[in-house]
């Protein structure tokens, strides 16, 4: 995804963030009330303070007459500070709810997408995107909007206070207040694009970085890691330099606030200097309006320190709206139900354009016939993946059409059709977790003689015994701890434990040494019984295993083999 930098897209981040306030309407409310009542329960504390003052200046009035308007100040401060203590951790816990229903979102938009519809985004940005990008809606909802609210809350109540105190500090309080806010909308166009800038940066870091992590083998053997390391630190740079505009213009934004909320009580403060003087003003009056006019300005000095939370929501919220906007697969109106048993799969005339000019498979018909294995086979970029692609729903046909039984692909609910599919991909994923925990997923309620049997059946029996806590054995993260053969043959006895009538190999012997993979081969009938099977297979041997084999070439089939007897 790129920028959000249109008006359109500008419009759309706003749009996000304002729909997620809704969720948490409630809690933002309870924290507007309490950190309203904390203002409100100023004016007594104030009062009182005042009163204490005129008479132990004036009044000459000793500790036992001043006693009983002292005593209920410590009390008022508590409470403020209880109050205060509250509206924090209900302002958390929106930020921290909405930040979860976002972040959930997220996740499931990105698995239903799928890898060909996410294809645009790196990794690493989508990365950035999940967490850092997450993370900056926090302040937006737990400090930005309790402040707007008390920003018109707070002024608004002391103005009714003070008026009929004295109606010019009234007067100034009412003319010199506006100044902050329409200050803060005059820098924050500038401000908004400049964080933009910055964000679209801190995901091009991402990227860049996790590209250098996931190919520091390959560089480093290139001589090119200095190369990376060097774009990274480019980056970096660029990064360095947006950020300072950012804070340049948050420090200039600070500035312009204090400067005006200095100014007002300076001009409130001057003009109850010369009323005292005069005589015009009591000292109790004067001092209370004195008092209450910095904490009048407070809750807008503050709207403007957190007015960057919003920003920087902003310079994410464009790229999250993108994502969970982007048009998801079209559910069929009537689903039909996936087959139970082995399915005959035919593809009938299939295109499949990914972008103007890539085209993955083009006018393709051939037939996998149920309960037998089909390979297919072409040179790189023939578009076998791409048929997989296709099978997967990862994304529908340009053209042409896919049936299952007859029944059209695209009739099935997807979830309930990969609940029909075993697939071991070209480079298998295993998880952080036991090896159990990684064959479990291609059946959540296996139970261990299951799993043995599954690593048996692909001939893994070898691997098993030589693992030190067998099933129980921990992986790192992508299967680390296990050599490329290993983890493949895992993630071949994960499919062969998965009751899917249809089973896709990508390549199965792939990483295989010479007895794994004739092993696997001996394999392959069992683990194909009462299956339809698309194996897609360079090797001769692997090609050898299948009944049919359909050859492809730049996306069209050229020739279809079958076995004979
Ligand atoms: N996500 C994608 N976006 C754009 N083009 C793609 C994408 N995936 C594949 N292609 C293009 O589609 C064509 C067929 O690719 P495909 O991966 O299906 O080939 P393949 O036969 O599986 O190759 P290999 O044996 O190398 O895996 C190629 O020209 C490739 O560049």
């Amino acid at each position: 995804m790129k920028p959000a930098e249109s008006p359109d897209e500008a419009k759309a981040a706003a749009g996000f963030l304002r729909r997620r306030v809704v969720s948490v309407r409630r809690p933002l409310a309870w924290v507007a009330l309490a950190q309203f009542a904390q203002a409100a329960l100023m004016i007594p504390q104030y009062g009182l303070l005042a009163a204490a003052l005129d008479r132990a200046l004036f009044a000459g009035a000793g500790l036992d007459a001043l006693w009983p308007l002292l005593a209920p100040v410590p009390a008022l401060i508590l409470l403020r500070a209880g109050l205060t203590w509250l509206a924090e951790v209900l302002a958390q816990g929106a930020g921290a709810s909405v930040r979860r229903a976002v972040r959930d979102a997220v996740a499931a938009r990105m698995l239903a997408l799928g890898p060909v519809r996410l294809g645009d985004d790196a990794a690493g940005g989508l990365g950035a995107l999940l967490v850092e990008g997450v993370e900056a809606l926090d302040a937006y909802y737990s400090r930005f909007v309790p402040a707007m609210r008390l920003a018109v809350l707070v002024p608004l109540g002391l103005l009714a206070v003070v008026f009929p105190l004295d109606w010019m500090s009234g007067v100034i309080l009412l003319v010199t207040a506006p100044l902050i806010p329409l200050f803060m909308a005059l820098i924050g166009a500038g401000a908004e694009r400049l964080n933009r800038r910055q964000w679209a940066q801190l995901a091009r870091m991402g990227g860049h970085f996790l590209e250098l992590i996931q190919g520091l083998t390959t560089l480093s053997l290139f001589n090119a890691a200095e190369a990376q390391a060097g774009a990274v630190g480019r980056i970096a740079e660029e990064y360095r330099v947006a950020t300072m505009a950012v804070l340049r213009m948050a420090f200039l934004s600070a500035l312009a606030l204090e400067f005006f909320a200095t100014l007002g009580v300076a001009l409130t403060a001057v003009l109850i200097g010369f009323r005292l003087l005069g005589g015009e003003l009591g000292f109790e009056r004067g001092l209370l309006i004195l008092l209450l006019a910095p904490e009048f300005y407070a809750p807008l000095r503050n709207l403007g320190v957190q007015y960057h939370a919003r920003m920087e929501a902003l310079g994410t919220a464009g790229r999250l709206a993108a994502l969970l906007d982007a048009p998801l697969p079209a559910a069929p109106a009537v689903p039909a139900v996936p087959p139970q048993r082995a399915p005959e799969i035919v593809f009938d005339r299939v295109r499949l354009e990914y972008a103007p000019g890539r085209v993955g498979l083009d006018a393709a018909s051939f037939t996998l016939p149920a309960g037998r294995i089909t390979a297919l086979v072409g040179p790189s970029g023939a578009g076998k993946s791409s048929a997989v692609t296709l099978l997967l729903g990862f994304a529908p046909a340009t053209a042409g059409e896919i049936r299952v039984d007859g029944v059209p692909l695209s009739s099935f609910v997807l979830d309930q059709w990969r609940a029909r599919i075993a697939w071991v991909p070209q480079r298998p994923h295993l998880f952080a977790g036991s090896v159990a925990d990684n064959l479990r997923l291609g059946c959540p309620d296996a139970d261990p003689d299951a799993m043995q049997a599954a690593m048996a059946a692909v001939g893994a029996e070898a691997l098993l015994e030589s693992l030190p806590a067998g099933l129980d054995t921990r992986l790192g993260e992508d299967g680390a701890g296990l050599s490329g053969g290993q983890a493949r043959l895992i993630a071949l006895a994960r499919a062969a434990l998965r009751p899917a009538p249809l089973l896709i190999l990508d390549e199965p012997a792939a990483s295989l040494d010479g007895e794994s993979e004739a092993a696997l081969l001996r394999a392959l009938p069992a683990l194909a019984a009462g299956r339809t099977v698309l194996l897609i297979a360079h090797r001769p041997a692997t090609i050898g295993a299948a009944e049919r084999r359909v050859r492809l070439e730049a996306g069209r089939v050229a020739a279809v083999e079958e076995e004979v007897g």
